[in-house]
């Protein structure tokens, strides 16, 4: 196994979610939403450094938090206006650049070890790769006023760890930024750059919690 570095970004405001604060302090079972997420890592012996990026605001109650559950190796800063821009603040205070760099949601609470781990090994052969699922839906597209049915055979759900040689991400990023190109996560930025990114299968659990009804199956999910 390889070593590597995550960047966490919980700087949104929440907003589907209107719970009238960030939803990363929402508790899910017996411990709040960032402390699960944050827990992935913490306990995992191959992550060197997880960077948190965080709204301002929510500064002191972040670190009130990483006391409480006595987390290590957090690096705190500060976000942006879009994820795009929080994930770039994240790139920012990487240490070692050397190593691999994870990108993930911090309202994605459960993903699995073995997939970082896969993960993580699929970048040291192909540099870019993401944990994304197969589309179980059919998917419809209104194109020009007409629908269109989408081939589900190749439509894959992106999800986060998404991950990167820094220095390949980092100059994404800052192309896009150049550009004026903004995208829903990195691996479009490294598409857009001209890189091949490949895909790592995920698991279904690995849901980000997005809105009310989120929140009820993520509960379910603990309390299994
Ligand atoms: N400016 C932003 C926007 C989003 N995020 C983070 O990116 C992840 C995925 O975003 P999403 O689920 O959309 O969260 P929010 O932006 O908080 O939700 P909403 O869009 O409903 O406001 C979340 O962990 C969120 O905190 C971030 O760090 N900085
Ligand atoms: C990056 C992501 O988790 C991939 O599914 C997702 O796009 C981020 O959430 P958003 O709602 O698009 O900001």
């Amino acid at each position: 196994m390889t070593n590597y570095t995550v960047v966490i970004v919980a700087a949104g405001q929440g907003k589907r979610m209107n719970a009238g604060r960030n939803k990363q302090f929402l508790m899910i079972g017996e411990r709040p939403l960032i402390v699960h997420t944050l827990q992935a890592f913490t306990k995992d012996k191959e992550c060197r450094e997880i960077i948190l990026v965080t709204n301002e605001s929510d500064e002191e109650d972040m670190r009130g938090l990483m006391n409480r559950y006595k987390l290590p190796k957090i690096k705190l800063v500060h976000g942006g206006k879009e994820r795009q821009d929080s994930v770039y603040q994240g790139l920012l205070a990487v240490s070692d650049p050397h190593l691999p760099v994870l990108i993930h949601d911090g309202a994605r609470p459960f993903v699995k070890k073995e997939n970082v781990h896969e993960l993580v090994k699929r970048i040291q052969e192909d540099q870019a790769a993401l944990l994304a699922v197969p589309v179980t839906d059919t998917v419809k597209q209104m194109k020009d006023g007409k629908l269109q049915t989408l081939n589900r055979d190749q439509l894959w759900a992106a999800q986060t760890p998404q991950g990167f040689s820094y220095d390949l991400i980092k100059r994404a990023h800052e192309k896009a930024q150049k550009d004026g190109f903004y995208a829903t996560d990195d691996a479009a930025l490294a598409e857009s750059f001209g890189y091949d990114v490949s895909i790592v299968h995920g698991s279904y659990d690995n849901i980000k919690i997005t809105t009310p009804e989120d929140l009820q199956k993520a509960t379910a999910y603990v309390n299994k």
